[in-house]
């Protein structure tokens, strides 16, 4: 079969030539040991992204079932031996159980993805013990934050930062090339020292929302207890009314907005403080007190919070009308308006007050779904998208200036001089900003892990040289 034969390398070395970069990872074997849900989500993605796949399972009949056709189920010394980049997908506490292997994983890259159950539990992390384990092996932490469920869905929504740290260089950019192919965004986190962090980061997710749920439910008893004394116990003792129908609906109801009003104030306050910090000091490279960092970090929360107040004080401003308590009340206005003759109850003032009072209410809750609406990550995503699309069409007007230039530069030299146009500095290179680095995918690879090995002094002193070198060349 010629034409069959002829194919295979026709097709591969096209890709090669189109893509050096990215024609490494892609078909290459990756070896996956354990077979658990993580294992299982892991190989399936890794199959649908081009490569092969080689699982190491203790007991692979039982479990071949489980995965895709394309990916080999086998024990896990052959699977070791096929491959030698080796996602580790069983927990820490099974290391030590594969001790045995340790003569065919040397010289291998061991991607550890673990997590663990509590903040710093153990003294050391995850990636650090395998190391320490292995220390033939490269290991590489990775893949931590994205869950089998990420995983498995693709990464179109959600997280889709995968943060990596390994001590070798070389094979950090492995697995970041890999993550890539997947469709993540591989985030270089330096050293495998900051495997800690990356281990604790999915579990901080959920603590996020403890302080500004606490503080909810705080000013939530404050006003509540506020608005009770004034609505209920005020007139029962003062005129001995009866007024402890009020108790579920009307004090809740009034209490809500309250607490959505000082939440909202609380997003917007420690922005304030923020700048006035960096004007009483001078800089922009003081470090913010430890109470204000976590002030600041935590707005996105508390603005939902102050959102979910706003909307359930509306629906129980909704809810009002059909009540018990209301049609009582109407019926006695009218009842009282006739004993008095009167035939019309019409007071304009007070229908004008509540039309703008309702009205500016509608306008309040609208304008706080938006910023809640935008501050989801899919959305978030979406929105960093299309600043990219802004920063990708500032970019292109840059490209028309350079085009007038006596000939071409690369799109890596092309990423200094837009930068000197726009007058950016080194830190806005490596900041982890996704629209500026994502705006040439190659360019953004190279150019940023050059200044990001180097010490801040030598990436500006590097920078500028390089500017002013292309200023020279193209006659800027
Ligand atoms: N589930 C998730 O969403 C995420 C999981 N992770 C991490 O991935 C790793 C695996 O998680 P998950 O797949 O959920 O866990 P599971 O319990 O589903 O799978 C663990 C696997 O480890 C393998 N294993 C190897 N040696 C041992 C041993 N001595 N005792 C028991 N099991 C062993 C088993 O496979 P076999 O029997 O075939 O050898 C088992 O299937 C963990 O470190 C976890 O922290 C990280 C991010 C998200
Ligand atoms: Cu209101």
């Amino acid at each position: 079969m010629p034409g069959g034969d002829m194919a295979e390398p026709l097709l591969s070395r096209r890709n090669m030539e189109s893509n050096p970069e990215l024609s490494l990872p892609a078909g290459r074997t990756l070896g996956i040991l354990g077979s658990g849900d993580f294992a299982r989500s892991l190989a399936t993605r890794l199959v649908y992204s081009g490569f092969k796949v080689v699982v190491g399972s203790r007991n692979p009949k039982r479990c071949a079932g489980l995965f895709p056709s394309a990916a080999e189920v086998t024990v896990q010394a052959d699977a070791v031996k096929k491959t030698d980049v080796i996602f580790v997908a069983v927990f820490r506490e099974h290391y030590s159980t594969l001790c045995d292997l340790s003569d065919v994983l040397a010289g291998k890259i061991l991607v550890d993805v673990s997590n663990n159950t509590e903040i710093n539990y153990h003294k050391e992390s995850n990636a650090e013990y395998l190391a320490s384990l292995f220390p033939a092996c490269t290991v590489v932490k990775g893949f931590n934050v994205i869950s089998a469920w990420t995983l498995q869905s693709g990464p179109r929504d959600g997280n889709k930062q995968v943060l990596i740290c390994c001590d070798n260089p070389e094979a950090r950019r492995t697995v970041a090339e890999i993550a890539q192919v997947m469709g993540f965004t591989p985030v270089d986190m330096g050293s495998l020292s900051s495997a800690c962090e990356i281990e604790n980061i999915p579990l901080r997710l959920l603590p996020a929302w403890k302080i500004p749920v606490f503080l909810a439910l705080g000013l939530f008893l404050c006003f509540y207890t506020y608005n009770f004394i004034r609505q209920v116990l005020h007139p029962y003792i003062r005129e001995q009314k009866n007024k402890f129908y009020k108790i579920p609906v009307e004090v809740v109801n009034s209490t809500l907005p309250c607490v959505a009003y000082v939440m909202l104030s609380l997003v917007y306050l420690p922005g304030v403080l923020a700048v006035s910090f960096q004007l009483y000091y001078g800089t922009k490279y003081r470090r913010f007190p430890d109470w204000l960092d976590q002030w600041l970090q935590h707005r996105k929360q508390i603005g939902l919070l102050s959102f979910f107040c706003a909307a359930l004080h509306a629906v129980y401003s909704l809810c009002l009308p059909m009540r018990r308590s209301h049609r009582y009340q109407i019926i006695n206005t009218a009842v009282k308006q006739v004993m008095e003759k009167k035939t019309d109850a019409w007071i304009e003032e007070e229908v004008w007050r509540m039309e703008i009072y309702v009205s500016f209410g509608i306008m309040a809750l609208g304008l706080l779904s938006l910023l809640a609406i935008t501050s989801l990550p899919s959305i978030a995503n979406n929105l960093n998208w299309r600043e990219f699309s802004f920063i990708q069409a500032e970019f292109d007007k840059a490209a028309e200036e350079v085009k007038q230039l006596k000939s071409q530069p690369t799109d890596e030299e092309m990423l200094y001089i837009y930068s000197h146009f726009k007058q950016a500095t080194v830190g806005d290179i490596n900041t982890e900003r996704p629209g500026f680095l994502d705006f040439k995918g190659k360019a953004k690879w190279d150019s940023w892990n050059a200044l990001k090995g180097m010490a801040k002094e030598d990436a500006m002193k590097a920078y500028i040289a390089k500017v002013e070198e292309l200023k020279g060349k193209y006659g800027i």
